[in-house]
């Protein structure tokens, strides 16, 4: 029997007797490590100070229980852009597909940068919301669900989107190529899903492709990314013939018919050829499942059979719960499997009110446990701004409401700033375009014009102190000197400001020495994308030197300071001295921080209003090195105490003195210098495996991983970015062009000795004579 989408619901539930097709004992091998694979430990929660706290009304319950903020992201070129497009058109919130890199030229609708649309791939994140009807096979019914999405980067040089991204979302759809599975950007895809407890379903896209293997994938999520996943969906007809799903939870054969995909046939009746595969993943989904949900564990473990509903409640339950991913199956190129995984958001994903989102309140001590914000529409203002952006109209802030409402022309708080803005301008976000609205509830993203701020911000009310963490911010490992063609114009540093000011991996500084302006990022793309983008926003064409890794350095052991800064040179004098230590310091896992300044003065030895300049003068001495010029990390100096004179003490001195402090124990704290370590990935036909290895080895590569499979590999390396240069073109040479790869920061290393003594020298030489 077929079915058009206007369904008759004729699912019953028990449908199948569980000895047919499950054979296992799940409790007992439920193991207490997969259970919580995902899920870190609970931290201690107060609860918010009765003048703010609200409980959820029963209106707050029905908007949210329907409404979805998820994020695409993958691996570069996974075809999450591609994935977008379809969710957009089914939805009915574009009216044509267009192709990245298609051939009418016009792009997808969330490129919407004219480079992004030149090269086909996306540099920055862009939201849009859309709503869905979503299917309850079980039921046969369909509900309207509000859906915010963020298609994010793919492309490690502009990993701080997926970052801000993730951060506030409440779930994500983690896509996969059928055919090259987890691949290196998965995996930092997947550590960032983590860091902010994103719950996530996958979607292995390109099933059309010849060597489509969902089995081969399943395998490597729960091997490599160790989440226990199950399908959910079992493939009807591979490759070339791929043309719709079995679901495997409501036991329906779904296939995509009609225009672009767009009619949804559900059938009853299962291809006979695919009945054995089918029960055989389903008994394998019910297995995993017991093994990381309790009340499926029991059903199963009672000899009992699990409905469908049963088996439902446990995915959206452990997917919640951070402990399992359902996989779903599909071709977005080929519009087939797109909305069945779009049912799967609004079945399995959470609502708004399902995560747990937590705040300092700034008015308790430090390390006072936070505070659980609540979703309701009239509870105290609580706000992320994530994201910023120049536009047209002023800056452009995008915005996670947590709890309470955003109205249009309202007076915000900024936590960190203390400063009181209005908010002029209100607006929900379609790619680069804008709808205005005079509200927003919470659990909701929206966007304000003209309202300054930095990104990672909080705003409130007014009514209480809350305030969240940031972001974690990577390091910038690549940087170059640039410099206008021609005169300065002011394009020049209003670019630099700009970029900077929205993307905190990009970094602008002054080479005191050379005097030359030098830019980091996350590699030579995310840098070259900024320099043309000078030229086409700006006006302003660019020299840019030889790209340099971005070393660092840091120091090994604990160095005492005693240090008296005295000048007396007619006139006022200057007087400040300052005791203490600096230590090495572990870089904070939230936050990426790994410098960080204490005063522990008592007395008033140092008045307190020359505390921050002391502050001041630690972070400039970090700004460069002695052994090489480059910036210091994971350092903290401790002030224990200091004198200061009457009249000769000032804030100049104090900072003097601790720089001055600063490099004379420098070299007793043992510094070294360290290089980025990138995770380099490279996938090539398998008979050119021996040179893609060797040529891995010649640049000191640690192999960590290879795999074989059909007639291609893949190598994965542990290898200095420093060695990395002109890497490109030795793969192109040594695989007739075959050879693709990519490569992700690690993390910094110390670099070998001699390699340090090289770095010292050459430094030293471009001293002035008095510095050396
Ligand atoms: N065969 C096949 N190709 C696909 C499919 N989906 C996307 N592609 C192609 O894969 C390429 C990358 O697709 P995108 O949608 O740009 O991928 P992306 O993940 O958004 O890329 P970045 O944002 O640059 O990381 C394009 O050439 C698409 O046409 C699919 O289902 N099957």
């Amino acid at each position: 029997m077929i079915l058009s989408r206007s369904w008759a619901p004729t699912c019953s539930t028990r449908s199948f007797p569980v000895s047919n097709w499950l054979k296992i004992s799940p409790c007992s091998r439920r193991t207490a490590a997969t259970a919580a694979a995902l899920k870190p430990a609970p931290e201690p929660v107060y609860e918010a100070p009765s003048h703010v706290r609200r409980k959820l009304t029963e209106q707050d319950h029905k908007r949210l229980t329907f409404q979805r903020n998820i994020g695409v992201s993958a691996h570069i070129d996974s075809g999450k852009t591609t994935l977008t497009e379809r969710i957009l058109y089914y939805t009915g919130r574009i009216r044509e597909i267009h192709e990245v890199r298609g051939r009418d030229s016009v792009g997808a609708k969330m490129d919407s940068m004219d480079l992004e649309r030149e090269k086909g791939i996306t540099i920055q994140s862009a939201a849009t919301f859309a709503d869905w009807e979503a299917t309850d096979l079980g039921k046969g019914t369909k509900q309207k669900y509000a859906i915010n999405i963020i298609d994010t980067p793919g492309h490690v040089d502009f990993t701080i989107e997926v970052e801000r991204a993730l951060r506030v979302l409440d779930g994500a759809i983690l896509v996969l190529c059928a055919v090259a599975g987890v691949q290196s950007q998965t995996t930092t895809v997947d550590r960032q899903m983590r860091r902010y407890n994103v719950p996530r379903i996958s979607f292995i896209n390109k099933m059309d492709r010849p060597g489509a293997n969902p089995w081969r994938i399943v395998n490597q999520i729960r091997s490599k990314l160790r989440i226990p996943a199950a399908a959910v969906q079992i493939p009807i007809g591979v490759e070339d013939e791929f043309k719709g799903v079995v679901d495997l939870v409501h036991w329906k054969a779904i296939y995509n018919q009609g225009v672009k995909g767009n009619e949804v046939i559900v059938s009853d009746e299962i291809p006979k050829d695919l009945l054995e595969l089918a029960q055989s993943k389903r008994s394998e989904l019910i297995e995993q499942l017991a093994e990381v949900d309790e009340t499926l564990g029991e059903i199963v473990l009672m000899d009992e059979t699990p409905t469908n509903v049963d088996i439902a409640d446990a995915i959206r339950r452990s997917t919640i719960g951070l402990k399992f991913s359902p996989v779903f199956l599909g071709s977005a190129i080929k519009n087939t499997g797109v909305q069945p995984m779009l049912d799967g958001v609004c079945n399995y994903l959470p609502n708004p009110a399902e995560r747990e989102v937590q705040a300092h309140d700034t008015s308790q001590p430090a390390g006072a446990p936070q505070v659980v914000l609540t979703p309701a529409a009239d509870a105290p203002l609580v706000g992320l701004a994530f994201k910023l952006e120049e536009g047209r109209f002023g800056q452009l802030t995008y915005m996670r409401v947590y709890q309470g409402t955003l109205k249009k022309a309202m007076q915000l708080y900024n936590a960190r700033t203390g400063k009181k803005v209005k908010v002029p301008r209100l607006v929900r976000m379609h790619s680069n375009e804008t709808e205005d609205v005079e509200s927003i509830g919470p659990g909701e993203i929206c966007a304000m014009f003209g309202v300054e701020c930095s990104s990672g911000d909080t705003f409130t009310d007014g009514s209480s102190n809350f305030s969240m963490t940031s972001m974690f911010v990577p390091e910038p490992v690549i940087s170059l000197s640039i410099k206008p063609k021609g005169l300065e114009t002011p394009n020049f540093s209003r670019a630099l400001n700009r970029f900077q000011k929205e993307d905190p991996t990009f970094k602008v500084h002054i080479d005191h020495e050379s005097k030359e302006t030098i830019i980091s990022g996350m590699g030579e793309l995310h840098l070259e994308i900024y320099v043309e983008r000078m030229r086409r926003e700006y006006n302003t064409d660019c020299i840019t030197g030889k790209p340099q890794v971005a070393f660092r350095e840091t120091i090994t052991q604990r160095a005492e300071f005693t240090y008296t800064h005295k000048k007396q040179t007619g006139g006022a004098g200057q007087y400040a001295k300052v005791i203490g230590y600096i230590e090495p310091m572990e870089v904070d896992p939230e936050t990426g921080k790994d410098v960080g300044f204490e005063s522990v003065v008592m007395g008033g030895n140092i008045p307190s209003n020359y505390i921050p300049a002391v502050e001041k003068g630690f972070y400039e001495a970090l700004e460069k090195g002695t052994l090489s010029g480059n910036p210091i990390t994971g350092c903290r100096l401790v002030l224990k105490d200091g004198a200061f004179h009457a009249v000769d003490s000032s804030e100049l001195a104090f900072r003097l003195a601790t720089i001055g402090a600063f490099r004379e124990i420098y070299r007793n704290s043992k510094p070294v210098i360290l290089e980025p370590i990138m995770n380099v990935e490279v996938v090539a036909p398998c008979e050119f495996q021996s040179q893609v290895i060797g040529g891995l080895n010649t640049r000191r590569g640690t192999i960590v991983d290879s795999e074989v499979r059909d007639d291609e590999f893949t190598a994965s390396a542990e290898v200095a970015l420093n060695d990395m240069f002109g890497y490109s073109n030795q793969l192109r040479g040594s695989t007739q062009g075959k050879g693709e790869f990519s490569m992700e920061y690690k993390h910094h290393m110390p670099v070998l000795p001699n390699v340090q003594k090289e770095l010292e020298e050459e430094y030293r030489k471009t001293l002035p004579a008095a510095k050396k």
